[in-house]
């Protein structure tokens, strides 16, 4: 079993005070740095490239730098945020002409490789992929916004994805992204993630380290 990350979505923190959002995000107890990347393209938003994973880099955030890139075409761009210091970085099928060349670029750059699931794309994208993947990331709303609410659907898809990770055998994580709350997050621990993205329901909050202590509680409540 993977041990449990909580993985705070920048999206939702104060971009001017970028780096002290996620030294306090560390501190509060989260494990890992949520980094979306949107091109206006792939997804009606813009946010932020491997500029600003350097200068958190350079900030000094040692914590993992979990990319997740809605960006179309995707190949491009995945050199730069490897040199940028990611350490994972996902992308989605929609956004490749060849899903099993871009993971196995990620791979050749020395990152971990992520594929995403929109709520509409099926979970056999992952057939003859999934040996090949460090994590499998499901969408819980679609995605382009922070603040959205979870689609209750996931809970299933998560079983369903959760059945062919351990059927594998391999150490594959499993993260679930969009309208993750403290009050809901045990429900989906229960349907098999053990890396849980959360944006607005930890950077919203007043105290981060309340949010992030009663999410850790309720995720071992159910996977120990
Ligand atoms: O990738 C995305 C949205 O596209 C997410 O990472 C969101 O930023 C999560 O935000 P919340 O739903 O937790 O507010
Ligand atoms: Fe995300």
């Amino acid at each position: 079993m993977q041990p449990t990350v909580i993985a705070p979505s920048i999206l939702s923190a104060d971009f001017a005070r970028l780096g002290e959002e996620v030294d306090n995000v560390i501190k509060a107890g989260a494990d890992w740095v949520h980094f979306d990347v949107m091109d206006n393209h792939y997804v009606p938003n813009l946010t932020i490239g491997p500029l600003v994973c350097e200068a958190l880099r350079k900030h000094g955030v040692t914590a993992p730098i979990d990319v997740h890139l809605m960006v179309e075409p995707v190949d491009r761009i995945v050199p730069d945020f490897a040199k940028a210091g990611a350490s994972l970085i996902s992308f989605h099928p929609e956004a490749s002409r060849h899903v099993h060349r871009t993971v196995q670029l990620i791979k050749s750059h020395g990152c971990q490789a992520g594929l995403v699931l929109n709520p509409g794309t099926p979970v056999e994208v992952l057939d003859y992929v999934l040996d090949e993947l460090d994590m499998v990331l499901l969408m819980s709303v679609n995605p382009g916004f922070g603040g959205q609410a979870f689609i209750p659907s996931t809970l299933d898809k998560l079983r369903r994805v959760r059945e062919r990770i351990d059927a594998s055998g391999r150490a594959i994580r499993l993260e679930i992204d969009g309208g993750v709350k403290a009050d809901n997050i045990a429900e989906i621990a229960a349907a098999g993630a053990d890396t849980f993205v959360a944006g607005s329901a930890i950077f919203n909050a007043d105290d981060y380290a309340d949010v992030v202590s009663r999410m850790k509680a309720a995720v071992a409540g159910v996977r120990g």
